[in-house]
């Protein structure tokens, strides 16, 4: 059987479905001949570490544990089962996660899977590439930093996945890695790549208010952590960024174009996300059903479109024929067309869900299976 050991960083929506799919795939793994071994899985302020990370792993019990405790809001220093596993409190987490990597990553192998949404987790991330662990990622903050940090993060490229960086569960990446790696220049991607925007628009469409929206997608797992990162534009640039970057391109986050929906005063600096949630994001109901109206008037919808081609990244609102491969699209659909020499009348076009919890976690479990060769 061949094992593979993890430590889960993050068990928000997308972390505790991962763990949840892990627990249930175990006899569909087994018949593959593959164990998944939770060695650690840490949250903002905790770290929970296998007693015998060596051979055993945390139990299945405690996985599930863990996910009710984390959905009930409270915190992994209240798990019971003492005994086997240890807790790791704030500063200690950093210090104990890159002493595992160092003594699993370069004997059993060591996968860290990074189902948080910040930027804190780099630092771990750039030191255990040394001890020569792979890495799996949902979260985009670890490639959309600088180009320093990402050269470092994909210079093993067989020991990096993060298919649900962009789309999901949806197979962009690794079908922009296929084209790519066999000598046909992509030269043009357009799509429609936010699960919330996507839903939003549709959902705006048909009448409802911007504000009454916005707060369902968060309900339905759609949204980041704060909604303001999908209206502001910057997850949909997040996407771009990494997609650009692995089309070769060497640009940042300040090389985007980016167009907001809602003003700098509604910002993470001047309110918080329950008051934006609370009062804030009403006052932009109007505005965006005006527009959805104007756009009607000449047989058009608005979407939240992103174009990259040559040195031109930009994403924005877009009004787009409605029947038109985006202005189709519905709910929290994402569409991708890219365009290459293979692809050049006729782009290769994906398109599906591309947001929400059970398939994100599904695309993050599908990339640890793709690692497998790498594990005896
Ligand atoms: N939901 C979706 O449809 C998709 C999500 N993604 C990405 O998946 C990631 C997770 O999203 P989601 O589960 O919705 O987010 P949540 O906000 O639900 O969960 C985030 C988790 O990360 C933890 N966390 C925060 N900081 C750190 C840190 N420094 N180290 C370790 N863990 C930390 C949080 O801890 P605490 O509980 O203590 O706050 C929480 O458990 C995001 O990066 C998102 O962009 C990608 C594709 C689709
Ligand atoms: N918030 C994101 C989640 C996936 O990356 C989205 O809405 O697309």
């Amino acid at each position: 059987m061949k094992n593979i050991p993890l430590i889960l960083m993050g068990v928000g929506g997308v972390g505790r479905q991962l763990l949840q799919h892990i627990v249930s795939c175990r006899s569909l793994h087994a018949k593959l001949g593959i164990h998944l071994r939770v060695v650690g899985v840490c949250d903002s302020k905790s770290l929970v570490v296998a007693s015998d990370m060596f051979s055993m792993g945390i139990g299945d019990d405690i996985l599930l544990e863990v996910c009710r405790v984390k959905l009930d809001g409270s915190s992994l220093s209240t798990l019971s089962g003492s005994g086997e596993f240890q807790i790791f409190m704030n500063s200690e987490m950093m210090k104990k996660m890159i002493d595992v990597a160092a003594l699993l990553g370069k004997s059993t192998g060591l996968a860290f899977v990074d189902c948080s949404a910040s930027s804190e987790t780099i630092g771990v991330l750039n030191q255990v590439v040394d001890s020569d662990c792979c890495i799996v990622l949902a979260n985009k903050k670890p490639l959309t930093s600088t180009m320093e940090d990402y050269n470092k993060l994909v210079s093993h490229p067989r020991r990096i996945r993060h298919e649900s960086t962009v789309g999901a569960g949806l197979p962009v990446i690794a079908s922009l890695n296929r084209i790519l790696s066999s000598g046909d220049p992509v030269h043009r991607i357009i799509g429609s790549l936010s699960g919330t925007l996507g839903y939003v628009m549709s959902e705006v469409e048909d009448g409802k208010p911007l504000s009454q929206v916005v707060k369902s997608a968060k309900s339905l797992g759609y949204t980041e952590p704060d909604p303001r990162d999908d209206l502001s534009g910057m997850d949909v640039a997040r996407k771009a960024l990494i997609l650009a970057r692995l089309l070769g391109s060497h640009i940042n986050l300040d090389s985007i174009k980016i167009e907001s929906l809602y003003p700098e005063e509604m910002g993470s600096s001047v309110m918080s996300t329950e008051e934006f949630l609370g009062c804030g994001i009403s006052l932009l109901d109007k505005n965006i059903r005006e527009r959805v109206y104007q756009a009607s008037l000449n047989g058009k919808v608005l979407r939240y479109v992103c174009v990259i081609e040559g040195s031109r990244c930009e994403v924005g609102i877009q009004e787009v024929p409605k029947n038109s491969p985006l202005g189709r699209l519905r709910g929290s659909d994402n569409v991708l067309e890219i365009y290459s020499r293979c692809y050049s009348e006729q782009p290769l076009v994906i398109q599906g869900a591309g947001a929400g919890n059970d398939t994100t976690a599904c695309g993050v479990l599908a990339d640890i299976i793709d690692i497998q060769d790498l594990f005896s």
